[in-house]
């Protein structure tokens, strides 16, 4: 078969030798070689005119998306944008092209690869809400999610998604997270705690301002108010921390979210993804930390089945939190509510969304107030009177929340808290200067229009809510200022669901939003009844995108206790 291939190769050969006269000779020194050598530089030919035409010539000039406007594609070849995004903070190019090319805006990521980013209302809400499960997570987003946040509500989609948000929703509305306001007060206060002796340890002089690593205790608040808010568990995140307890979910979150990690690996990692897989120490450290996760989000819905089936329940806020919600509406011999994989996996999606979010959007708050002592004095001045009648020694804010109640520690309601006017404008203003999730993806999944656009199934679509956050044109010349005061103004007060947007918007908008609200004004509240904050000399954070913007280094800040 081969010879007889070789052979008619040959005659070929001879022909167009004949033809072409004495202009070429081709050798016949070893035939096998120069055929193996016409049939090599065809293949390249043929491979470098596939990878022009399609990398190149279809993407950058002939592509429906290219009659949307846009930048043009960056200097080095085939990365089209992506060395300016990758070198940029988190949403900058995209806040720049916005300013420049309007709403929605057609650029280049990877391989030339066109996409869009859209800021404008309209669409956004067509994207959000109109035909929301038409617009989906890109499949390598719910890949890449799945092992940290685990096959829960935020990567599922179409009807299952709509059913198990339906079943979700009971567990975050305003009674629901009412009743659990008292137990998300025990950990901020077990947090100053902590910090009150870090800073009396090294405090040289009374009434000095000493460096602490606001972003790790932050973090492991937010851990132990989702494991009582969430699931009832006292997760001792903050108290064992340092010690042989240490919590394991506090080290993989750790591990997972390192803001250090930004190295040449990652940036290559964008362009070739097989390099993911590369025997390198830090995939080994990511897959204990995910394997961490995954083992004890089982321990915790094991627990809280356990804890479900007992007939007498704790007391407290144990029958309140959202698992044992979770777990009194599942049935599965009658095929209703969660099976134990499901309640699994939505347990994973609420630890990693609901603690890192918070602690992030935290640690940018208290950076901001310490640039703005006045504001900080203010807002302090407004939230201490709330702890006037609190005890903060008392037993239950140290030993067993749930069995000790909280009827006699005067423990301000959800009510108090939330009509606290500066603390609103103060927690508005940081998620729309700074909104821990800048920007979000989403994917065709089928054939869109939009006004004249066609957008073909497959598109990458960016919603770079910082973008529409820095809007000139809608938060006026100061829209990159922390200005808490404007939400008193017109222009704020203006901006629609589209426009300000750091739970997103529509079917799909966080869930956990009024949960993430009230917990991140405990949690400040307290922390600025007991200390004061400073900016640390030669400081300067710049914002890591890791999911999360989170400050890059850990956000380092001088706290001295308030006299
Ligand atoms: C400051 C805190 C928080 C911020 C800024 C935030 C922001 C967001 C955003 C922007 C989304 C939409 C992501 C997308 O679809 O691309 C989202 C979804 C989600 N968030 Fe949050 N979140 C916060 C806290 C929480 C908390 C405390 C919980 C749970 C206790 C939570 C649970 C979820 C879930 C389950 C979804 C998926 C909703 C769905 O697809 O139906 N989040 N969050």
């Amino acid at each position: 078969m081969l010879s007889a291939y070789i052979e008619n190769a040959q005659q070929l050969i001879q022909t167009v030798e004949k033809r072409l006269g004495d202009r070429i000779t081709l050798p016949y020194v070893n035939t096998e070689v120069s055929l193996q050598n016409i049939l090599l530089s065809a293949g390249i030919t043929g491979f470098i005119s596939y990878a022009v035409s399609k990398y190149i010539i279809y993407r950058l000039y002939l592509h429906p998306l290219n009659k949307i406007p846009g930048p043009s594609t960056g200097w080095f070849p085939l990365l089209g944008n992506f060395r300016e995004i990758f070198s940029e903070e988190s949403g900058v190019p995209h806040k720049r092209w916005a300013e420049k090319y309007g709403g929605v805006v057609r650029y280049y990521g990877p391989w030339n690869q066109p996409r869009l980013s859209v800021t404008d209302p309209e669409m956004l809400k067509q994207i959000l809400t109109t035909h929301v499960y038409d617009y989906t997570k890109t499949p390598q987003g719910v890949k890449f999610l799945g092992q940290i946040l685990g096959h829960g509500l935020l990567v599922t989609e179409g009807d299952v998604h709509r059913r198990h948000r339906k079943m979700l929703n009971p567990a975050f509305s305003l009674q629901a997270i009412r009743e659990l306001t008292p137990i998300l007060f025990v950990p901020p206060v077990q947090l100053a705690e902590k910090w009150m002796s870090e800073i009396k340890t090294k405090q040289t002089r009374p009434d000095e301002a000493v460096e602490v690593v606001v972003s790790h205790g932050l973090s492991l608040v937010t851990l132990d108010e989702i494991g009582l808010g969430a699931f009832g568990q006292e997760f001792n995140a903050v108290r064992y921390d340092g010690t042989d307890k240490v919590n394991k979910l506090s080290w993989a979150y750790q591990t997972i979210f390192d803001p250090s990690d930004r190295g040449i690996l990652m940036f290559l990692t964008q362009i070739f993804p097989f390099l993911q897989y590369l025997p390198v120490p830090r995939r080994f450290e990511m897959e204990r930390a995910f394997k961490t996760l995954h083992d004890e989000s089982k321990h915790i819905v094991q627990l809280g089945i356990e804890r479900a089936n007992e007939t007498t329940t704790k007391s407290g806020g144990f029958n309140n939190h959202l698992l044992s919600l979770m777990i009194r509406n599942s049935d599965d011999e009658k095929g209703q509510g969660f099976t134990a994989e499901e309640l699994r996996n939505q347990c994973l999606t609420f630890l990693a969304a609901g603690h890192e979010t918070t602690a992030v959007s935290l640690s940018w708050c208290l950076w901001l107030l310490a640039q703005h002592q006045d504001i900080q004095d203010a807002l302090r001045a407004e939230v201490t009177p709330l702890f006037e009648n609190v005890n903060t020694d008392d037993p239950v804010f140290q030993d067993n929340p749930f069995e000790l109640g909280f009827d006699k520690a005067n423990i301000p309601s959800y009510e108090d808290i939330n009509n606290l006017h500066l603390l609103n404008n103060v927690c508005r203003e940081t998620s729309r200067l700074i909104p821990v999730v800048p920007l979000t993806t989403r994917y065709a999944s089928k054939d869109m229009v939009f006004k004249n656009h066609f957008i073909p199934k497959g598109t990458i679509i960016f919603l770079p809510i910082i973008a529409s956050h820095h809007n000139k044109d809608l938060w006026g010349e100061d829209a990159e200022e922390f200005r808490p005061s404007r939400w008193d103004e017109q222009n704020a007060s203006k901006a629609g669901p589209y426009e300000y947007l750091p739970f997103l918007a529509g079917v799909r908008s966080c869930i956990g939003s009024r949960f993430a609200m009230i917990e991140l004004k405990i949690i400040l509240s307290v922390l600025l009844m007991k200390f004061q904050f400073f900016e640390k000399p030669g400081f300067v954070p710049t914002k890591a995108q890791r999911i999360t913007l989170r400050p890059s280094p850990n956000m380092t800040l001088l706290v001295k206790p308030v006299k």
